[in-house]
Formats: C-alpha cells, sequence, structure tokens
C-alpha cells in the first residue's frame, strides 16, 4: 500500500474506532460486535506498524497498550506534588479556619470542598493540547514516567478541546465495581487478590505492561492545576471548571462555602453517604478558592497553608 493511501485509510479507521468508542462507553449502544471492532483495531495496528510516522499521538490505538517497557523513567515535576495536613474533627477544620483568616485579615473567605479520591495521585503534562507525558506522584518531587500505561485511561484525554499547555493533578482509580470483578476473575485464575481499590489502581499502573492497565477497568479525577500557559484562572473552583472544558473528568461533588458551619455540615453529609458512593473516598479536601489568598498563605515545609484533608474515621469493615 501507498503512504497515502495508507494515511487516508488509518484516518478513517480512526474515526470509525472513535465513533464505536462513543456508541459503546457513552451512549451504551454498540453497532458493531466486539470482535468486529477488535477488526477494526487490528487494522489500524497494522497501517501504524507499516507507517510509524502516520501514527496520531491521538490514535486510539494508544489505548490498547503497546509494547512493555525495560523500566520506568524518572520524571521531575515541574511544581512538586505536596502532601496535604490532616484534620480529623471539626475542631481541627475550624483551628484551619481561624488560621486562614488570621492570614488574609478582613478578606472574606470562600472554600471549596471537594471528595478525596483514595486512589493514585498522577500527573498529566499537556503540551498544545496534546498528552505527552504522566507520572506517578512519586516523592512528590520525582516520580515515574508511566505514561504508556495512562495513555490507556479512556477518561485521560490524548488531545485537550484547546491547544494548551499545562500540567495537572489528579487521581487515577478503580471503581468498587470494577475491583469486585477484577478480583473475582483473579480468585478464579486462583492469582492473589488486591486488598483494595486503591492498591490494585496502583498495582495497575505500576506495570511494565501497558496491556495489563488497558485490561483493568481504570479511572480519573482531575483537581489541579499544577502549571498553565496562555490562560489566567482566579480561584480553584474556575480552575475546575476549565479542566472540565478540556475535557477531563472532574468530580461533581464540590461545592463552595463561605461559612465553615455549613462547610462542616457538608462533610458530616458526606460521612454518611460514602458507603453508598461507586468508588472509594477517604476523606474530603477543603481548599481556599482564590488564588490570590492562596499564594498569600504560601506552604509550610511539605504542605499548601490554604488546603487541608479531613480524614473519614475508618470504614467499619462491611460484613
Ligand atoms: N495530596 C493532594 O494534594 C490531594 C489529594 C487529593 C485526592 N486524593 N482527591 C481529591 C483531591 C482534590 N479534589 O483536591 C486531592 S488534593
Amino acid at each position: 500500500m501507498d503512504r497515502l493511501t495508507a494515511e487516508t485509510k488509518i484516518k478513517e479507521l480512526a474515526k470509525r474506532i472513535e465513533r464505536h468508542n462513543r456508541l459503546y462507553h457513552e451512549e451504551d449502544r454498540p453497532e458493531i460486535s466486539d470482535q468486529e471492532y477488535d477488526q477494526l483495531m487490528r487494522e489500524l495496528r497494522e497501517l501504524e506498524t507499516s507507517f510509524p510516522d502516520l501514527q496520531s499521538p491521538d490514535s486510539p490505538s494508544l489505548r490498547v497498550g503497546g509494547e512493555p517497557l525495560p523500566f520506568f523513567e524518572k520524571v521531575v515535576h515541574k511544581t512538586p506534588m505536596l502532601s496535604l495536613g490532616n484534620a480529623f474533627n471539626e475542631e481541627d477544620i475550624r483551628d484551619f479556619d481561624r488560621r486562614v483568616r488570621q492570614a488574609v485579615g478582613s478578606q472574606a473567605v470562600r472554600y471549596v470542598a471537594e471528595l478525596k479520591i483514595d486512589g493514585l495521585a498522577v500527573s498529566l503534562h499537556y503540551e498544545n493540547g496534546l498528552f505527552v507525558r504522566g507520572a506517578t506522584r512519586g516523592d512528590g518531587t520525582t516520580g515515574e514516567d508511566i505514561t504508556q500505561n495512562l495513555k490507556t485511561i479512556r477518561s485521560i484525554p490524548l488531545r485537550l478541546t484547546k491547544p494548551l499547555t499545562l500540567e495537572v493533578r489528579g487521581e487515577a482509580y478503580m471503581s468498587k465495581g470494577a475491583f469486585e470483578k477484577l478480583n473475582k476473575e483473579r480468585e478464579e485464575r486462583g492469582e492473589a487478590l488486591f486488598a483494595n481499590p486503591r492498591n490494585s489502581a496502583a498495582g495497575s499502573l505500576r506495570q511494565l505492561d501497558p496491556k495489563i492497565a488497558a485490561s483493568r477497568q481504570l479511572d480519573t479525577f482531575i483537581y489541579g492545576i499544577g502549571d498553565l500557559q496562555g490562560e489566567t484562572v482566579e480561584s480553584h473552583s474556575e480552575g475546575l471548571d476549565l479542566l472540565e472544558t478540556l475535557g477531563f473528568m472532574v468530580n461533581q461533588e464540590r461545592r463552595v462555602f463561605d461559612d465553615v458551619d455549613e462547610l462542616l455540615a457538608f462533610i458530616a453529609g458526606w460521612t454518611e453517604k460514602r458507603p453508598h458512593l461507586p468508588y472509594e473516598i477517604d476523606g474530603m479536601v477543603i481548599k481556599v478558592d482564590s488564588y490570590a489568598q492562596q499564594e498569600e498563605l504560601g506552604f509550610t515545609a511539605k504542605s499548601p497553608r490554604w488546603a487541608i484533608a479531613y480524614k473519614f474515621p475508618a470504614e467499619e469493615a462491611v460484613t
């Protein structure tokens, strides 16, 4: 086949596969069988193998994973991925609120409260709208390059809706349902079981063979911007809206609060609702919304002064 024909065929196959992905994953109304879908994917991968430079950086073939890596490269994060200070009760949250108000003086303070997803923290780097590198948190400064594994997660866009250069942070996780299904399959194969969804997500993403991650139902919630070129946002909640616009999966259970009593009521509400969520959370994250106030508050040696993680008491074992 000549190059021009191959280029046309690759584009046509990619479009058909993406359409069937949408029908299957988003609209739950597949039009072709798994075998027919696999055949389309095989044709695309054969053409991309024959003409590697014709593989688009957002080709759907990247979702199935390529060859295993010999090892993971190290990645230095553009801005460190810090851990959060912890709060364990209402008084700790009130102390946090007092410290914030003391630092920002008479200014009004708005908080954003979000669910704290119990998964594996990841950093995703995009250049001109294309996903170029993804890494684990590691020690907060240096992580492992797991780009090939992350490209198999469908909720991670390979191309953003705008050609922006930015670094985002989020959590890769496995839903409770996917975790139960995976452990059931492993039990039938006589393999060791994963202890919890967090370990199975981390275990899946730390495999050198990306086909393993591709075979696991992994998902993401993106919750932060590490570095942004070409756009300005003034607050965390505005940043979350931008992330959603760009095509990231952003958790909807987020609320802004101007009053710490309402914030505490929201947190108490989620303590009750937590077992009914389809994914595991281990607390709530409360952040000062204004970036200007975050700047003013700054960081301690290891954590931002403008955020705190409220940790739920350990969930009673479901008997
Ligand atoms: N260590 C961290 O900075 C964070 C960790 C997490 C987490 N596990 N889930 C959600 C958020 C969030 N919505 O901000 C954060 S922030």
